[in-house]
């Protein structure tokens, strides 16, 4: 079956503060994007990959490929000003409706390529896999009074990237206005009144989004 990746990397990294978007960033002398362009490639060889960035970077990354000598072939796509448009930008630019697609934040380079796998698998038949993780920490609810409540935690789950799709329902999906309450592609998907598979994530796949995370990714690379 054919497969498709989108990173999508179109994000200017805010919360980050760092001299260039986050995405760019170096960890291990690469920059984090070939990090998780690697992960794909690696995992599923066969795949069609698509980096969405924003147009003003392209030359930036066409330095930057030829500085590490980044052979992965890949399309770049322009981002849009909501992540919600720049996936459906890289999704405007699969052309057809076969196969599927995996939709993965280019800042999260710690993916495990069995993650990926399980994906593909379990979305060719669910038509959806979208990646979690379960809490370690107790939860509390915070009330408009300043009071607070106590939640059951099993009833919860961090939502991580790759969220994989039959391309043909995700296409549909995202023809959509976009909402606030978007705030990943699982949302987009469930709004067409269909549900979500979920599958098991790897804790270390976070999203690389303050100075902090970027300690931990040292340390996860130093391992
Ligand atoms: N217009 C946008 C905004 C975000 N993203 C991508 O979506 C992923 C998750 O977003 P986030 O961590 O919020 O990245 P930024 O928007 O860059 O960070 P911040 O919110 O701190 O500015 C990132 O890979 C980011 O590059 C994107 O492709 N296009
Ligand atoms: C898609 C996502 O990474 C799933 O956890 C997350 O929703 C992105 O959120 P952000 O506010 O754009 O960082």
């Amino acid at each position: 079956m054919l497969k498709h990746a989108i990173i999508v990397a179109g994000g200017s990294g805010t919360r980050m503060g760092a001299p260039m978007p986050k995405q760019y960033l170096l960890l291990n002398d690469q920059p984090v994007l070939m990090h998780t362009l690697r992960k794909f490639a690696h995992a599923e060889p066969e795949v069609k990959l698509i980096l969405v960035i924003p147009e003003n970077d392209f030359d930036l990354w066409s330095e930057l490929c030829e500085k590490h000598n980044f052979q992965i072939p890949h399309h770049l796509v322009a981002g849009g000003k909501s992540r919600f448009q720049s996936v459906r930008n890289g999704l405007k630019a699969i052309e057809g409706e076969e196969g599927l697609v995996a939709i993965h934040d280019g800042v999260r380079p710690f993916v495990n390529a069995s993650v990926i796998n399980e994906s593909y698998t379990v979305a060719a038949s669910q038509g959806s896999a979208v990646a979690v993780i379960a809490l370690k920490d107790s939860v509390r609810k915070l009330l408009d009074d300043g009071k607070s409540v106590y939640q059951e935690r099993q009833y919860f789950r961090l939502v991580q990237t790759p969220q994989t799709f039959q391309l043909a329902k995700i296409k549909k999906a995202f023809e959509i206005t976009e909402l606030h309450t978007f705030t990943d592609d699982a949302t987009v998907y469930e709004h067409q009144g269909w549900q979500v598979t979920l599958i098991a994530g790897n804790p270390e796949n976070i999203k690389l989004t303050t100075p902090e995370d970027l300690d931990y990714a040292a340390f996860l690379l130093s391992r």
